[in-house]
């Protein structure tokens, strides 16, 4: 790996109970601009996950039983390190997964923000007192952590999915083994050798790496010792894990797929839907789950704001992600690249027509180039499908009632956008969209103070917020009596 100034950071085998694993079966993690392999990893297998199951285990009710202040200062001093080698992790990331080494930076930074958030929402973490129904009783309701807690991450944010999760776990007493994508795996263990460096006690937080996926995944999602599960990633995968997490009855949070609408009405600034389009759309080239999917826009605006964001578009630059000023780096996969096209042909077959890019780019085996198209109908393959590419497909609405509808015409529901300076239709239409999240003049929603989730088919629980400590805790209702007597 180029570029890394800490090499500590750069490490090849899991980190289970505060060992780094070594075993005989390794993996090449790829440079998804070029192909190259950038590092082997040690994949642990089966055995390796039972093993930090049994650390986490093992180092839960010691870690539940420190303050709230020590877990946080063990957060924030994981923070710290994360901030202090802002840099090294972005090039880390850079290389494995492909974004540009801008948006890497910004996603460690924006994955430590939630070790620096849950440092001291785990102080917060408040029970009650109830008025009793009968003067000799009292009720009291506690807050305590689940236990342990396990989950799987996707490629897409390799860095930040993890902190996500992991911030609120161990801020509730929670003790934590993560399996990351096996496209991804070094950024995750370079986070696990900052947590070492933190002092964050073995058993506390474990990364479990391998190509096993299902296997790995069926250990986690079935071990009864594991009492709660966590996953990002696609909705098909998603279901899968809930049914796996039946067996013992696990409590659950998914983030799961999405397919954004970004709607776009006569009385919106459209210079400013353009840049938001553009942040919204084409970030991490398009392969995020809260990416503008489809773009909604009112008939009296539809042909400016097409022209407007072709022109925006062509100001972008594709390439390598670690050369300056590359605005969009390739897919995670060639497969990707190629699904993403085949959406693109079925669509123009269907009728829709490209007004920008629509072809593989130059740049390399995996690179797409940014794309628009027009006269695109909500059910065209486009727009039924979360597209996780750089094509922008745009729809022609009428009226706000029908921009609602179609809006909502999906299974999903994880994050929408919408644009207009009409305060009642700010109302109207936020209360009226079916998603999670919803972004109203505003391309970029995520942030470690606000609750980030979906409805519908888009997962359950938030991560994130002072409502992100709930998915790590349970409620215990304590009744006590005869205290008169
Ligand atoms: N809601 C959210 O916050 C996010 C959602 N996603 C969604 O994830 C998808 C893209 O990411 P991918 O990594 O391709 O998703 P994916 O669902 O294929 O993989 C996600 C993770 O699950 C693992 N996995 C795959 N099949 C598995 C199985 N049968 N058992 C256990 N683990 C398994 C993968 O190795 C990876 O680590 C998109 O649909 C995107 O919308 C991705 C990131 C964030
Ligand atoms: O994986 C994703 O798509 C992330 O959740 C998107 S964000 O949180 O970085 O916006």
């Amino acid at each position: 790996m180029e570029a890394i100034r800490y090499s500590s950071l750069i490490k090849t085998q899991s980190y289970i109970n505060g060992c780094w694993h070594a075993s005989q079966q390794r993996f090449p993690v790829n440079n998804p601009a070029n192909q190259q392999c950038l590092l082997e990893v040690d994949d642990c297998g089966l055995q390796g996950v039972e093993l930090a199951i049994q650390a986490a285990k093992a180092a839960q009710k010691a870690w539940a039983a420190k303050s709230a202040n020590e877990r946080g200062n063990l957060l924030r001093k994981w923070y710290q390190l994360v901030m202090q080698h802002q840099d090294d992790l972005a090039s880390i990331l850079t290389q494995e997964q492909g974004k540009p080494l801008a948006e890497a930076k910004g996603e460690i930074a924006y994955g430590a923000a939630f070790l620096d958030w849950f440092a001291e929402e785990g102080k917060r973490c408040y029970g009650d007192v109830i008025p009793a129904p009968a003067d000799d009783k009292r009720i009291v309701v506690l807050k305590q952590a689940v236990g342990v807690v396990a989950a799987v991450t996707p490629w897409n944010f390799p860095n930040a999915m993890i902190a996500r999760k992991a911030a609120a776990a161990l801020a509730a007493g929670c003790t934590f083994v993560v399996r990351p994508a096996q496209l991804t795996p070094i950024s995750a263990l370079a986070l696990a050798q900052l947590a070492e460096e933190a002092g964050i006690p073995p058993g506390v937080f474990n990364v479990v790496v391998g190509e096993d996926a299902r296997g790995m995944g069926k250990l986690l999602t079935e071990s009864p010792d594991v009492a709660k599960f966590t996953f990002t990633g696609s909705t098909a995968v998603g279901k899968q894990l809930i049914a796996q997490c039946a067996s013992t009855v696990k409590k659950v949070s998914m983030e799961l797929g999405g397919n954004a609408p970004f709607i776009v009405f006569d009385d919106a600034d459209i210079d400013a839907a353009v840049q938001g389009a553009i942040a919204s759309k084409y970030r991490n080239a398009g392969q995020t789950c809260v990416c503008a999917n489809r773009f909604l826009v009112q008939k009296g605006v539809y042909q400016q704001f097409s022209e407007k964001l072709a022109e925006a578009l062509a100001k972008l630059k594709v390439g390598d992600g670690m050369q300056s000023n590359v605005d969009i780096g390739p897919m995670i996969s060639e497969q990707a690249k190629e699904a993403v096209h085949e959406l693109v042909v079925d669509s123009q077959k269907a009728g829709a027509k490209v007004i920008y890019g629509g072809q593989a780019h130059q740049a390399g085996k995996q690179f797409y180039q940014p794309t628009i198209m027009t006269q695109v109908s909500n059910d065209m393959p486009i727009a039924k499908n979360e597209i996780f590419g750089p094509v922008a497909p745009i729809i022609m609405f009428d009226t706000e009632e029908q921009a609602i509808a179609l809006a909502n015409d999906t299974e999903y529901g994880l994050a929408a956008y919408f644009y207009t300076r009409d305060i009642g239709r700010v109302w109207r239409v936020g209360e009226a969209l079916e998603y999670g999240m919803v972004g109203i003049n505003e391309g970029i929603i995520s942030n470690a103070a606000a609750p980030f989730g979906g409805v519908k088919q888009s997962g359950n629980g938030r991560e994130g917020s002072h409502y992100g400590l709930d998915d790590y805790t349970e409620i215990k209702y304590l009744c006590m009596g005869g205290v008169n007597s």
